[in-house]
């Protein structure tokens, strides 16, 4: 062969390989489409299966059907008068919220349980009415100090005796506890822990097991056990080594109580909780009482601040709140900017002396303080019924810590605001933040699509991540994506994302690399000349651009290319596996933007002509974000 004809054979060769590549990757996209279908259907036919009334539990556990488990909903059990009379006359309450009954009479039953019910709906009754109503001891394990004394704090206003064992207990009281833990005539009810004491503690395992043998340790309580997993959001070494309470007392039943916890974070607890076939109650993730919204940042000029202090004033006049922030040093700017516009704001963080904080703490919860300008820090024990708003400043690491976050408002089931300030170069300082994490950059993605989504109602994106079929329906129009359902429309971005790729593509072939505002900046236009002349540059408003860069990402048509230096962590973005995609001419992506000036109805994808004709999307009529847009900042 003589090398023209060599050549000729090397270019078709590479042709058909780079086709291949193509071909490679749509089968990917495919089955992963295969799969998430295949996902769905098979939860819509078990729903089918077992109608079930979507504010009810779900509940799962080998042992029992869910006939069976019908059966712990009722009230004629030998305990349930004593139940109800504790429940009215120690706890003050009148009803129980749903869940609690079950829970409580399985546990009650000697059943192991998972109870997986929001923040704020009422967990600790289910182990601490038990507690009052059985004989001896309830163990209840805690993570924080502070929940512990809260607890205490609480059970005490109601004349229940409950004691704690931690790292600043005294000797006295230690001795006083252990010894009273064998005393059939020790009147104590509930004795918290930490997880470590359980770890570190022989005495105590030693106390606990004269405890069992005496029949006096009547159940335990195991709070936040998501607290067990690496795969949850919030691991705590020692309670991985919380196996051995059910290993050294097996018939004591066990109470697993979590906000957050998907079915795979549970799987992994009972294996290290050593529970062998736990019940797993899982209450509806949807708290119908809270309006979900998200409002964007502009990069150019953020001025969220002064939207905040304008919603406080006005909107939430005399309402009490939360305002979560990105750093401690973003919770003091924030709270003296807020001050500054004559909002009763304190900051709140984990660098504060404790006095500070349980001052800014105890002075909010007596509506003192309107605003905490917080860190995540300001979180687990947080139970204040009446907040009516909690916004973000800066959108949260992951979705279901924007979950729990979100969900300190509205307590007492009325209603409530959770408004999220989505601003595009926070993605990426939260990015080089959880880079370390195992599946940190996956987790923040989920957030950044709750943000950027359009599409869907911001509950069903809530929802899928707890593992719940959801239909939009029941949002009844508490998410700005269902209120405003019609200001949104599907656009062609094939041609932008041509284009942007290109540029990441052409600095990687300069060895260059590209931060995010750089490739804003290039696709914007307002790079070296050089380089412009070698791009395509778009007239669309930063707004635009940062949406669509956003959503490449998201798509997987771009990625994340970190670099690390001693002192800081740099964010790059290099080409997604999907780009090489592009090359097929049949091939399209769309998003659902902020609608234009078209009308909706009648143009549902408009077109984006390519090379030389005057684009769709670069004119202002087409132009995917609207001023709407802006007047929502
Ligand atoms: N049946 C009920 N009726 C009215 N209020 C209730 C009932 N049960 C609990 N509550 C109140 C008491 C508390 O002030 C509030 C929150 O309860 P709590 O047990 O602290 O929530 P939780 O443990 O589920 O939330 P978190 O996940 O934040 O720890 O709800
Ligand atoms: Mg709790
Ligand atoms: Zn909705």
């Amino acid at each position: 062969m003589d090398s023209d004809n060599a050549d000729d054979v090397q270019a078709g060769l590479d042709s058909v390989e780079a086709e291949l590549e193509v071909v490679k990757l749509q089968i990917a996209e495919l089955l992963e489409k295969q799969a998430s279908l295949t996902s769905k259907r098979k939860q819509l036919l078990r729903r089918l299966e077992e109608p079930c009334d979507s504010t009810q539990a779900s509940g799962s556990g080998p042992a029992m059907t869910k006939q069976e488990l019908l059966r712990y909903e009722n009230d004629d059990f030998s305990w349930s008068t004593e139940l109800e009379q504790n429940l009215k006359d120690v706890f003050q309450l009148s009803t129980f919220r749903p869940l609690q009954l079950k829970a409580i009479n399985l546990s009650m039953s000697g059943k192991d349980l998972f109870l997986v019910m929001p923040t704020g709906r009422g967990k600790s009754l289910c182990y601490q009415l038990p507690a009052v109503c059985s004989e001896g001891f309830t163990l209840v394990v805690t993570p924080l100090v502070s929940l512990m004394e809260d607890q205490l704090m609480y059970l005490k206003s109601i004349d229940v005796e409950a004691v704690s064992l931690n790292a600043s207990s005294s000797k006295e009281h230690a001795k006083m506890v252990l010894a009273e833990m064998t005393d059939s005539k020790a009147p104590f009810k509930l004795l918290y822990v930490t997880p470590e004491k359980i770890a570190k503690s022989k005495l105590l395992m030693s106390r606990l097991e004269k405890a069992y043998n005496a029949g006096r340790l009547s159940r335990i309580a195991v709070d936040e056990v998501h607290c067990c997993s690496q795969w949850g959001h919030d691991f705590r070494p020692d309670y991985k080594l919380l196996g051995i309470l059910k290993r050294q007392f097996p018939k004591v039943p066990l109470l697993g109580l979590t906000a957050t916890a998907t079915g795979s974070v549970l799987k992994d607890c009972q294996k290290i909780l050593c529970v062998p076939e736990p019940i797993t109650l899982t209450a509806s993730f949807n708290r119908t009482n809270l309006y979900y919204e998200v409002r964007l940042k502009d990069s150019n000029s953020d001025d969220s601040v002064s939207d905040i202090s304008a919603l406080i004033k006005e909107r939430y006049k005399d309402q009490s709140g939360i305002v979560y922030v990105f750093s401690q040093k973003d919770a003091e700017t924030v709270s003296a900017d807020l001050q500054g516009k004559g909002v009763n704001a304190s900051p709140y963080h984990a660098n504060m002396n404790p006095e500070d904080k349980s001052q800014v703490h105890r002075k909010w919860a007596t509506n003192k303080i309107q605003v905490v300008v917080a860190t995540v820090a300001f979180g687990m024990g947080i139970d204040k019924a009446d907040v009516r708003f909690v916004i973000h400043h800066t959108i949260s690491k992951s979705i279901e810590n924007y979950y729990q976050e979100s969900g300190r408002a509205g307590r007492d089931d009325k209603p409530a605001d959770c408004i999220v300030y989505f601003g595009f170069n926070d993605i990426f300082r939260i990015s080089t933040m959880v880079v370390m994490e195992n599946v940190g950059q996956q987790k923040l993605l989920t957030m950044v699509d709750y943000c950027q989504n359009v599409d869907r109602c911001r509950r069903s994106v809530i929802a899928v991540h707890f593992d719940e079929v959801w239909d939009d329906e029941g949002c009844n129009e508490m998410c700005d994506v269902c209120r405003h359902g019609n200001d949104y429309i599907t656009v062609d971005i094939t041609q932008h994302a041509k284009d942007v790729v290109q540029i990441v593509e052409l600095a990687g072939s300069l060895d260059e690399k590209l931060t995010p505002l750089k490739v804003t900046e290039a696709w914007m236009g307002k790079g070296p000349a050089k380089r412009r002349k070698m791009i395509q540059t778009t007239t669309l408003s930063r707004l635009e651009v940062e949406a669509i860069i956003t959503s490449l990402l998201l798509q997987g048509y771009l990625s994340e290319d970190f670099s690390f230096t001693p002192y800081t962590t740099y964010f790059y973005l290099k080409l997604g596996g999907k780009a090489p995609l592009l090359k097929n001419q049949s091939h399209s992506i769309t998003m659902k933007m902020r609608r234009t000036g078209l009308d909706a109805n009648t143009v549902k994808v408009s077109q984006v002509k390519t090379k030389e004709g005057k684009r769709s999307g670069d004119n202002a009529a087409n132009s995917p974000v609207t001023k709407k847009v802006k007047r929502d900042l």
